[in-house]
């Protein structure tokens, strides 16, 4: 299996600050990764990462063989070409209805017969279950609906890696399953890598191929669910069974520049 994005020791943060050190991971064809971790741990700073959105300040980032801080925007705008991604607001365009969204990808970057494109767009709606809701305007969808088109959008030009900031966020139970379900289906199918954000163990752990545990800067866990179900690390543990109490905080870490901003706008410390 070829990687689709590997990130070798890599670095990432904002300023002066670095959020992520030493992160090695990859992304193959047909392969469903799991990136989880605390809130603020750095999963959605290392999608950035994977979409060149943000350069690493050391390692290396490659996509699809290329080195991502070696890409013009010529290159960079081949690449994100062969990437889905689904963002966590699906972000989709309300004065279009259901099938144009879908077919905005489609119309952007290739002028393909009126038929195929129908054909295309009505398959890829049928893929989320809302073939029959094309005709749809925007405002006129539930939240749950509209995070589907985005994934069917996310999909239509059948693309090489597909990126996903929790997908399952938002969605009732049967349509985190149908989701989850849909993920894997698409990997395997049109043999893509997918990378997903998640904070949802159990339906994460049932279509995953790797996990990859994030936290305190770092990678604290990666393995195959069943290798995480048996780690005894606590942070694993912690993570895993959702317990109140360990290595992982639930408060954010105090700073410096916050007892300064304290002080300045309440005169106590
Ligand atoms: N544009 C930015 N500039 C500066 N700091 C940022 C920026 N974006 C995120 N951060 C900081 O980077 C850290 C990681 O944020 P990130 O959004 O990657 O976390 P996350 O794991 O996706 O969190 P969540 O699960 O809550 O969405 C946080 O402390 C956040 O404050």
């Amino acid at each position: 299996m070829s990687a689709i994005l590997a990130l070798d020791n890599v670095s990432l943060g904002y300023g002066q600050r670095t959020i992520l050190k030493d992160i090695s991971l990859t992304v193959a064809q047909g392969e469903v990764v799991a990136l989880m971790g605390g809130s603020g741990s750095g999963k959605t700073t290392l999608l950035r990462a994977a979409t060149g959105q943000l350069k690493a300040r050391s390692g290396s980032i490659k996509l699809f063989g290329q080195e991502v801080n070696s890409f013009d925007n010529k290159s960079l705008r081949e690449a994100r070409q062969r990437m889905g991604v689904l963002f966590q607001q699906g972000a989709l365009f309300t004065d279009l209805n259901v099938f144009e969204n879908v077919a905005f990808p489609l119309r952007e970057h290739l002028s393909l017969p009126n038929e195929q494109l129908q054909q295309t767009v009505l398959d890829k709606l049928a893929a989320v279950g809302l073939r029959a809701a094309a005709h749809l305007k925007v405002s006129e969808i539930s939240g749950g609906m509209a995070r589907r088109v985005a994934l069917a959008r996310a999909i239509v030009m059948n693309p090489e890696l597909i990126l996903y900031d929790e997908p399952f966020a938002g969605l009732d139970p049967i349509a985190v399953g149908v989701t989850a379900r849909l993920i894997r289906h698409l990997s395997t199918t049109l043999h893509c890598g997918s990378l997903i954000i998640t904070h949802d163990v159990a339906e994460t752990f049932e279509i995953a191929d790797q996990v990859y545990l994030i936290g305190q800067g770092a990678i604290k866990a990666k393995g195959t669910p069943a290798e995480l179900r048996d780690a005894v690390d606590p942070y694993v543990e912690q993570f895993l069974r959702g317990l109140p109490d360990g290595p992982v905080k639930f408060d954010y870490p105090l700073s410096a520049e916050f007892e300064a901003w304290l002080v300045k706008h309440t005169g106590c410390s």
